[in-house]
């Protein structure tokens, strides 16, 4: 089973994933990006970090199951990793945007499965403003908001991410759902 963990940037993706998934024992799928490490983000783990120029090389040589530019930044997903999970026929989860959501659930069917997560538009602006981050990446964030957050008619499982104990258990009872043996009945 592949989760796709999505929805407005800024809601909780990465951390309801990293939490969940760490107690269920799911491994992420880790996205290449060619924008800069944040303070505390580890390369491997979080992303690989790249340059434009190795991103751009590796895309040309077909590497990429799927990438996407957001702000002038490239992210996306190499095929090796992707088949990897695939041949050992385990679970795992990645965090990517509407349009990798997309590419993914289209390539895996209904062994993929789309979990969206989402706050209030004001909610997303004071959990940045609390992280410190500045004025413009705060509007950039606003910006994408409204065509994110119409993704959310498209996917499987929706969670307004307010309460993030009440979101874990709740994601964590989906995830159980989908992994348990299927029957044929
Ligand atoms: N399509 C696609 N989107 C990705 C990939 N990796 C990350 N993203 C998305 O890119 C966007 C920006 O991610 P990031 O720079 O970490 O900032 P965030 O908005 O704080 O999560 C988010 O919507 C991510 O889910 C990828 O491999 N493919
Ligand atoms: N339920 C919640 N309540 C308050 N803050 C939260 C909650 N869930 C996540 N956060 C915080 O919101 C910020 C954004 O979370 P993050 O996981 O980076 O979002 P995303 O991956 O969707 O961009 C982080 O500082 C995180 O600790």
């Amino acid at each position: 089973m592949i989760f796709i963990f999505t929805g407005t940037s800024g809601s909780g993706r990465k951390t309801v994933a990293r939490k969940v998934c760490e107690q269920l024992g799911i491994k992420k799928i880790v996205s290449y990006t060619t924008r800069e490490p944040r303070s505390k983000e580890v390369e491997g783990t979080d992303y690989y970090f790249i340059s434009r120029a190795k991103f751009i090389a590796d895309d040309l040589k077909g590497e990429f199951f799927q990438t996407a530019e957001i702000d002038h930044i490239f992210y996306g997903t190499k095929k090796v990793n992707v088949q990897a999970i695939v041949d050992e026929n385990e679970s795992a989860y990645l965090i990517v945007n509407r349009s990798g959501a997309n590419r993914i659930k289209f390539e895996f069917k209904e062994q993929a499965v789309r979990l969206f997560i989402y706050v209030q538009k004001q909610t997303v602006r004071e959990r940045l403003e609390a992280r410190g981050e500045s004025f413009e990446v705060i509007e950039h964030y606003m910006q994408h908001y409204t065509e994110e957050v119409t993704y959310r008619k498209d996917c499987e499982h929706v969670y307004e991410n307010i309460d993030l104990s009440h979101t874990l258990e709740l994601v964590k009872q989906t995830m159980e759902e989908h992994l348990l043996p299927q029957t044929t009945e």
